[in-house]
This record gives C-alpha cells, sequence and structure tokens, in this order.
C-alpha cells in the first residue's frame, strides 16, 4: 500500500463462516462530488463529500491520458512527493491520500472553504497593517516549514494563499515546487535545513519552469536559478500588494513586467505604512543572498507583537478591514 493511501475496512465471511477483515481502498463511489473550486492546467479541484463520515474535502482530479500527453507526470509526482513531505504544519494544504479510476487520478487533500485570499483581497480592496501582519506571519510560517522540509514552492502567490474556515492560512499548488537533495545524503552531519538562501540553486539542469510574472524572482529570470529566497521575493511582493491592493510589478504584459523586476522598476503608494515599506525594501532585493532570511523576518519590526508558533495558530483571524 503506497503510504497515505487510505482505506475502509470491510468484514466478509468464508466458506467456513470465518469472518476477515477486508481493507479496502477508498475510491471515487465513496464520495458525493460537489462544486468545481478551481480549475489547473491539467486537473480539476471539486468539493466533495465522504459518505461514510460526512466529512468535506477538496479532490484534485488528473486525467490521466491528458497529462501523459502533455509530459505533465514528472509534474504530479513532484506535487504528491511534496505533498507527502509537508504534513505537520496547519499552513499547508494537507493530502489525505490518493487512489484512481481507469480515466483519473484522484488527490484526496484539505478543503479550504474560505477560498482563495486573492478574492477576499479583491473584495477589500487592501488589508490594513493588522490584517497583512496576521496573513503575512501565517504565509511566512508556512513558508518556514517548506524550506525547513527542503521544499521550495517556486510559484507563491496570492491566488496559491487558500483561506480555510476559520480564516487561516492554507498553501497550496506544488505542482511547480522543488524538493532540494537531502543534505543528509549530501554533507556530513548537518542539521539539514541548511541556512543559504541559495540552498536549491539549480546551476546544472535547465530550469524551464518559470512562475506567474507579477511574482517571479530576478535570479530566476536572469539565471534560470530558484532558490528559497526566492520564494521570500514573492512574500515581499504578497505583502506589498495586501497593503496597497495591487503587486508591485505589474505592466502591460509579461515581458514588460520581467524588465520592471530585473530593473527593479517599482515605487510605493503614498500612505504605505513606513515599517512595511522597510520590510519590502528588504525583500525586494535583485541580489537573492542580500535578501532578508526567514528568522531576519520574523525579528523585523513590522512583525512585532505577533507570537510565532502555535500560538499564531491557535489565534482568532482578525475580522478583515480595508486600509484606505
Ligand atoms: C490553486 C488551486 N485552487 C484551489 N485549490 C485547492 C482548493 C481550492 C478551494 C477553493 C475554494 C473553496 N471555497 N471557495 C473556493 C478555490 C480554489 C482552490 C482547496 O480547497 N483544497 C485544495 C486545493 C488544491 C490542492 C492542490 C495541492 C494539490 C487551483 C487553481 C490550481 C485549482
Amino acid at each position: 500500500r503506497e503510504r497515505g493511501s487510505a482505506s475502509a475496512t470491510r468484514q466478509e465471511s468464508d466458506s467456513n463462516g470465518q469472518t476477515h477483515t477486508r481493507v479496502v481502498k477508498k475510491g471515487v463511489k465513496d464520495f458525493n462530488f460537489g462544486r468545481t473550486l478551481g480549475e489547473g492546467s491539467y486537473s480539476t479541484v471539486l468539493a466533495a463529500t465522504d459518505r461514510q463520515n460526512l466529512k468535506e474535502y477538496a479532490i484534485k482530479v488528473l486525467d490521466k491520458r491528458h497529462i501523459i500527453k502533455e509530459k505533465k507526470v514528472k509534474y504530479v509526482n513532484i506535487e504528491r512527493d511534496t505533498l507527502n513531505r509537508l504534513t505537520e504544519h496547519p499552513g499547508v494544504v494537507r493530502l489525505y491520500y490518493t487512489f484512481q479510476d481507469e480515466r483519473s487520478l484522484y488527490f484526496v487533500l484539505d478543503l479550504a472553504s474560505g477560498g482563495e485570499l486573492l478574492g477576499v483581497l479583491k473584495k477589500m480592496g487592501s488589508f490594513d497593517v493588522e490584517c497583512t501582519r496576521f496573513y503575512g506571519a501565517e504565509i511566512l510560517d508556512s513558508v518556514a516549514y517548506m524550506h525547513s522540509r527542503g521544499v521550495i514552492h517556486r510559484d507563491l502567490k496570492p491566488e496559491n494563499v487558500l483561506l480555510d474556515r476559520e480564516m487561516h492560512v492554507k498553501i497550496t499548488d506544488f505542482g511547480t515546487a522543488k524538493i532540494l537533495p537531502d543534505p543528509q545524503k549530501r554533507a556530513v552531519g548537518g542539521d539539514g535545513s541548511s541556512g543559504d538562501p541559495m540552498d536549491g540553486a539549480e546551476t546544472d539542469r535547465a530550469v524551464s519552469f518559470v512562475g506567474t510574472a507579477e511574482y517571479v524572482s530576478p535570479e530566476l529570470l536572469r539565471d534560470k536559478n530558484a532558490c528559497k529566497a526566492s520564494d521570500l521575493w514573492a512574500f515581499g511582493c504578497i505583502i506589498y500588494q495586501l497593503l496597497a491592493g495591487r503587486p508591485p510589478f505589474k505592466a502591460a504584459n509579461e515581458y514588460l513586467t520581467f524588465q520592471k523586476i530585473l530593473a527593479l522598476d517599482y515605487t510605493f503608494p503614498d500612505g504605505f505604512p513606513e515599517v512595511a515599506r522597510d520590510l519590502v525594501e528588504r525583500l525586494l532585493v535583485l541580489d537573492p543572498t542580500s535578501r532578508l532570511p526567514v528568522e531576519h523576518i520574523r525579528n523585523h519590526r513590522f512583525f512585532e507583537g505577533v507570537q510565532w508558533g502555535k500560538a499564531l495558530w491557535r489565534q482568532k483571524a482578525p475580522r478583515l478591514k480595508a486600509y484606505v
């Protein structure tokens, strides 16, 4: 049985009247499928209810033929392997198990019934400092956890930051993540998560993947290199966008957006809070090794008063107020 596969059990009696417990993997017929929550490039995410325990899940359905035709098998395996590594944090969508039928693959996952952070931001226009601090802290805590597990997300953006029923963060969409080689195997000793921001830089293999234009890092555009610090560049763009209501680098088309990123061509709107400006300026730095690392971001004045760790995830999410 592959790790993470779930099972139901069924009592069966054999010809001698002996009863046996048969382990039966859950399948499509164990769920009532509901509305479509989101469409990926080669997948659909549907709301679903387990008919046995009435629990609600999100089920990502992937069409096997399409995946093979589009040569996306690698991405599906990366997403499953990444999700199987990231099971111990409240800020990451959890994969419970997978199953398949002749046509499709099914990933049974946490349902983030609050939807996309982007949707909430569009409705609000922008967030005030308190809300930006709370959502920024939960996103950072989740990114720090991914990095500690050797995973670089590489496509962090408000569409991939989901909200659960209690309006806490659930990061999703790991099809383009990068799993770093296990440091234990590479270097003798060491605690595993090296503090090196360039950790994971792909110098050898050509990187075909580039994230979403507005959030892609300069190093990915310049040297096709994604490293842990690339996620912190995207984090800086998200903090800016929550307060300003728009991303820092946005132009008429992708090419012009890339030019603005490489030239660090962005400005703060009038009234952008000073303390947040200082943080963003230390994240939107062209050289990834000069970007503020996670521990220094946690200690930045902007996050003063944030209780990191479990307390962050236990507190009530702040009522969303626009930053006018
Ligand atoms: C980013 C993603 N969108 C979404 N992915 C997931 C959702 C999800 C939920 C809503 C939603 C809920 N209520 N209202 C909207 C809107 C979009 C969603 C969810 O609940 N659970 C797991 C998900 C994804 C799991 C994935 C790691 C395997 C795309 C657009 C790619 C389909």
